[in-house]
C-alpha cells in the first residue's frame, strides 16, 4: 500500500473517532441519474459538486472486494450493480430474493442475470450464496460446491431480517447434517446473527444469538467455517476473537463502523439509517472500531449494501436496509484515518477476505483520493429513487479508476 501526502498514517495518541453527525436531512433536490454513473463521467460529476477539494493525499490500495452485498434483482440490480462493480474486484451476493436462492440452479440464474447486467468492460465477479432452509439437503451443498461459483451459504433466522421468511426455524434439530456436509466441503457458512424472540430486546438480539446459537455451534461443529455477518456490539467482537483465526470471522458494516443509536433519532426519525441488525450504543461501536482497525484478520469489508426504493424506507413501517455501495469506501478510509490506522485499510478491505474464503487477492489496484464530493441526495431509477447512505453530505476520499498492476 502506498500513502501519499502530509497526514500521517499513525498519529502518536490512538484514539476513537467520534461517531459522524450528519446535517439534517436536506429537502433540495438534487437528482443524479444512475445512468450517467456507468462509466467515467461518475467521477467527473463527483468531481464537479466537490466543495473544496484537497488533492495532496493519495492511497493506493489493492483492489477491495464486498463479502456481504445486495443486488436485488431487475431494475434495482441494473440500477445498483454499477455502484458496486465500479470499485469491487468481487462480492459475496445475499440470496434473500424473492422467492430466495435455496438451489444451486437457481444461484446460477441469478449469476447470469447479474453478469447480464454489467457495465461493459466491467470484471467485476460475483460471487454466489445459497439461502439456507430447513429442508436444504446435504446433496444441494454438494451441488453448490461441485458447481464452482457458490461460495457460502445463508442462515437467516426465520423473520429476522427482510426477507428472511422461508429461513431456518430450528438449526440443531432441521440443520446438523447439513451444516456437517459444509464442513466436509469447506463451505463457509454466513449468518445473520440475531434471535427472533419477541420477548428478546431488539438492541440484546445479537448477544443472545450468541449466546444460544453460536457459541453451542462453533463448539459441535468446530470445523465448520462461520462468518458472522454485520456485527454491531463488543459482545460479537469478543467471541469473534474467542474463536480460532481462519475459521470464525466477521465483516463489518460502514454504518456500524460510523453510526451509533442516536443517528436513528437525531432531529426527528431517520429511516435512511434504520439497518438489522440496528445500530447500537456508542460503547459498541467504539468496541467495533477498535477491533477492526487493530490489524486483526478475522474482520473484513462487507458493506451490506441494502437498497430498498425511498417509498419503502419512507412511510409508516420502512423496511430495514441502508444503500452504502456508492459511500462505503470513501467512508471506511474516513474511519481508518480517523482511528490513525490508515496502514491498516487494505488488510481489511482487500486481503483478510479472500484469505479468509481461500481464495486469491485481486492483482490490480485503485487509488483513492483526498477530494471532497458531495454524495448525491437519491439516485432515480426507471421506478423510482433509492437514498444513499449519507445522503447529500460532503465527504473527502474519492476512490478513483483502477490502476493496473
Ligand atoms: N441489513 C438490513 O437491514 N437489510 C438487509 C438484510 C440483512 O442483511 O439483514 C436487506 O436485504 O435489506
Ligand atoms: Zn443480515
Ligand atoms: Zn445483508
Amino acid at each position: 500500500m502506498q500513502i501519499a501526502g502530509t497526514v500521517s498514517a499513525k498519529p502518536p495518541v490512538k484514539h476513537f473517532p467520534r461517531p459522524f453527525l450528519q446535517p439534517s436531512p436536506p429537502c433540495r433536490s438534487r437528482r443524479v441519474h444512475l445512468s450517467s454513473f456507468r462509466n467515467k463521467a461518475s467521477i467527473s460529476i463527483a468531481m464537479a459538486a466537490s466543495t473544496s477539494p484537497s488533492p495532496l493525499q493519495e492511497l493506493t490500495i489493492m483492489r477491495p472486494d464486498d463479502w456481504h452485498l445486495h443486488l436485488r434483482e431487475g431494475n434495482v440490480l441494473a440500477a445498483v450493480l454499477p455502484h458496486s462493480a465500479r470499485h469491487f474486484g468481487r462480492a459475496i451476493v445475499m440470496p434473500n430474493l424473492k422467492p430466495p436462492v435455496t438451489t444451486t440452479a437457481r444461484a446460477l440464474e441469478y449469476r447470469e442475470e447479474i453478469l447480464r447486467a454489467l457495465p461493459p468492460g466491467s470484471s467485476f465477479v460475483p460471487l454466489m450464496t445459497l439461502y439456507l432452509t430447513d429442508n436444504t439437503s446435504p446433496e444441494e451443498i454438494k451441488l453448490a460446491k461441485k458447481s464452482g461459483v457458490v461460495f457460502a451459504v445463508k442462515l437467516y433466522p426465520a423473520g429476522a431480517t427482510t426477507n428472511s421468511q422461508d429461513g431456518v426455524t430450528d438449526i440443531f434439530g432441521k440443520c446438523l447434517p447439513v451444516l456437517e456436509e459444509m464442513a466436509r466441503q469447506e463451505m463457509p457458512l454466513l449468518v445473520h446473527g440475531e434471535v427472533t424472540d419477541q420477548h428478546v430486546d431488539t438492541f440484546d438480539r445479537e448477544k443472545v444469538f450468541i449466546e444460544k446459537i453460536l457459541a453451542p455451534l462453533v463448539q459441535k461443529l468446530p470445523q465448520l467455517k462461520i462468518v458472522m455477518e454485520h456485527i454491531t456490539t463488543m459482545d460479537a467482537v469478543n467471541f469473534v476473537e474467542s474463536c480460532k483465526e481462519g475459521h470464525v470471522a466477521a465483516t463489518v458494516t460502514p454504518q456500524h463502523l460510523l453510526l451509533n443509536r442516536n443517528a436513528l433519532f437525531q432531529g426527528g426519525l431517520q429511516p435512511h439509517n434504520y439497518c438489522l441488525p440496528v445500530l447500537k450504543r456508542e460503547t459498541h461501536r467504539q468496541a467495533i472500531v477498535s477491533a477492526v482497525t487493530s490489524g486483526s484478520r478475522q474482520y473484513f469489508l462487507g458493506t451490506d449494501s441494502a437498497p430498498h426504493d425511498k417509498r419503502r424506507k419512507e412511510c409508516s413501517c420502512g423496511c430495514a436496509g441502508i444503500y452504502s455501495a456508492p459511500v462505503a469506501l470513501s467512508l471506511y478510509a474516513k474511519v481508518f484515518e480517523q482511528a490513525g490506522a490508515l496502514d491498516k485499510l487494505e488488510a481489511f478491505t482487500s486481503f483478510n477476505g479472500p484469505d479468509f474464503y481461500g481464495l486469491p487477492r485481486n492483482t490490480s489496484k485503485i487509488v483513492l483520493r483526498k477530494n471532497a464530493w458531495k454524495v448525491p441526495d437519491t439516485y432515480s431509477y426507471s421506478s423510482g429513487e433509492i437514498v444513499p447512505m449519507f445522503t447529500g453530505s460532503t465527504l473527502d476520499w474519492l476512490p478513483s479508476d483502477q490502476l493496473e498492476e
